[in-house]
């Protein structure tokens, strides 16, 4: 007996070398990162309630300096958020594809525009990005604004009373990528599909989560056997009969009255799809390309399904923890108002394109709330390619050498260095440190394939690069001050070539938002900042409502 549980334990040490000491793991494990256990790596680790899991994050980000690793056989992921590194990765396609992380939102949002790769991508984005010109943006401004008039309606029914801001926003949100992008008018619909999509987007967001912190639940062969696969299918036909819905009303429409986006063209005119008079949405782009033959009928699914949630659940996001922001600093919310009186004087004229480049307070409060609380925090790319990170940007064909021995042993550093002190680690003596004095991880060389994780939020609340991280400081954003800072260090659309398609439409959806409550209301605070606990999803969430009170100003 006992020589079957010594050859038992002698296997599993076998295994435990050939999981985790083979020479990807020893590559990967260069890089510092939490403790491992034995045989499962950092596997339990990460097993843990989307609360904790976030926490955890948290604690990671402020642990490890700039970069950790997380190794759970066969799956090595390296963190990233050192700006100089997300430039290298960001900047151009060769890291363009996203990692197999996304694959478990594959089933709903299949190869639209968020997770396909190659020359798909780049023809789908090439179809798709007049959609956002500005002459289009300008178009939609009174469709915005006929929307913003229906929330305003809302906020006024409950004013003086504390409400939560995210399922009101959310709706606002969905009817307004519906109505611009879809072309589709949400609130006409008394059926509750709407509402029941939204509540199965809700739910998706669990059963990602579940499936992300599982890894043995990648495999769809498992998972479908689960409880877990039968919920994502429910969901999942809750969420497309109501896109499907979407599309048809649209397609029905214009067969109806026709939008002919393709009259008076101009071959040389990359807006030569709109030179008609009837507003275009989006969803017309996608059916005139099935035309053509650029696109088929999935195709056309799979980009309306990546749009409406990538249109909707990043700006309700967005503005709930902006309004929540605001309502807790009155004193920024008095510089908006001055700033809107500048504006619109006494008129009470809806806000229209031209307004918004003068809203330029507003715009830095946005970007420093998007800062703050990145809708999305966290993006993933594959490294598929032996990659070397390091701390340092380099102009091209200089051989710049890092001497580490010699920065360890700087007088001006390290007071007496050539001394063995294991107290300079000390949190408090290192937090005087600067946070590049001690790099003896620098320059790692990770293998094929690597994961390779972005956790935004992490990136946006580093001390070194932005002073006192969680305070909200929307003057962060003067040109002045934005002008010394790494054009990496803030991405909340992301960066590069596979940056946010969406985000000057976003922008401009956010203003006319906050324009319009801020003229008419003041908020006053429920939801603190410190009350926010977040929970692990596509987005950033609250772990429960965001409550701010809306009060009618006097006139
Ligand atoms: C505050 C609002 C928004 C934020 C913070 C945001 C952020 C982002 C980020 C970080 C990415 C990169 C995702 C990744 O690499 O995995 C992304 C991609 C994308 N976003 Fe947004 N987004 C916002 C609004 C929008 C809107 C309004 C739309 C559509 C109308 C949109 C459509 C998309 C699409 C289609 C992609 C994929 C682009 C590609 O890979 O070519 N987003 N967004």
């Amino acid at each position: 007996m006992l020589f079957y549980i010594l050859l038992f334990i002698l296997f599993l040490c076998v295994l435990h070398l050939l999981l985790n000491y083979n020479g990807r793991a020893r590559m990967i494990k260069k890089i510092p990162g939490p403790q491992d256990d034995f045989l499962v790596g950092n596997g339990l680790q990460i097993i843990r309630s989307p609360v904790e899991f976030m926490k955890l994050g948290r604690e990671y980000g402020k642990k490890f300096k700039g970069i950790y690793r997380i190794w759970v056989w066969p799956l090595g992921a390296v963190v990233v958020y050192n700006p100089e590194d997300i430039e290298l990765i960001m900047s151009s396609m060769k890291y363009g594809e996203k990692s197999q992380v996304y694959s478990i939102l594959r089933p709903w949002l299949q190869d639209g525009l968020l997770l396909s790769k190659g020359s798909k991508w780049q023809e789908r984005r090439k179809i798709l990005t007049p959609a956002f010109h500005f002459k289009i943006l300008h178009q939609f401004c009174d469709i915005i604004e006929e929307n913003t008039q229906r929330f305003l309606e809302r906020l006024r029914e409950t004013a003086g009373q504390p409400i939560d801001v995210v399922p009101v926003l959310s709706e606002y949100m969905l009817e307004s990528i519906c109505e611009t992008a879809m072309g589709t008018k949400l609130n006409e619909d008394t059926s509750g599909a709407g509402k029941s999509y939204k509540q199965a987007i809700y739910d998706l967001g669990h059963v990602f989560y579940e499936r992300f912190i599982h890894i043995y639940l990648y495999s769809d062969f498992i998972f479908n056997l689960t409880s877990l696969g039968r919920k994502q299918n429910k969901h999942l036909k809750t969420v497309k009969n109501f896109t499907e819905k979407v599309i048809a009303q649209r397609k029905a429409y214009v067969n109806q009255y026709g939008v002919n986006v393709f009259d008076d063209t101009d071959e040389n005119d990359e807006l030569y799809a709109y030179k008609k008079k009837k507003k275009v949405a989006m969803l017309d782009l996608l059916l005139s390309a099935e035309k053509e033959g650029l696109i088929d009928k999935a195709g056309i699914q799979e980009e309306v399904d990546t749009f409406m949630f990538e249109g909707h659940d990043t700006t309700a996001t967005g503005l709930t923890f902006l309004f929540m922001l605001l309502a807790n600093h009155k004193d920024v919310q008095d510089k908006i108002v001055t700033e809107l009186k500048g504006i619109f004087g006494e008129s009470n004229r809806w806000v229209c394109m031209e307004d918004l480049p003068k809203m330029k307070y507003i715009e830095r409060c946005i970007k420093e709330s998007l800062r703050l609380y990145p809708p999305v925090h966290f993006i993933s790319r594959n490294l598929n390619d032996t990659t070397v990170l390091s701390n340092h940007t380099l102009p091209p064909n200089i051989l710049c050498h890092i001497p580490i021995y010699e920065l360890h042993h700087r007088e001006d550093l390290f007071e007496n260095p050539e001394e063995f002190d294991s107290d300079r680690f000390l949190p408090e003596n290192c937090e005087k440190c600067h946070p590049y004095a001690y790099i003896p991880f620098s320059n790692h060389t990770l293998p094929p394939n690597t994961l390779c994780h972005i956790p935004i939020y992490e990136l946006h609340h580093r001390e070194d690069l932005f002073e006192n991280p969680e305070e909200f400081d929307p003057d962060r954003f003067l040109p002045e001050n934005c002008e010394k800072r790494h054009p990496y260090a803030y991405i909340p659309f992301s960066a590069g070539p596979r940056n946010c398609i969406g985000q000057k439409f976003a922008l401009q959806e956010m203003k006319i938002a906050v324009a319009e409550v801020m003229r008419e209301f003041e908020l006053k605070p429920v939801t603190t900042p410190s009350d926010i606990q977040f929970v692990a999803d596509l987005v950033l969430r609250n772990n429960g409502p965001v409550r701010v009170t809306f009060v009618k100003r006097q006139q």
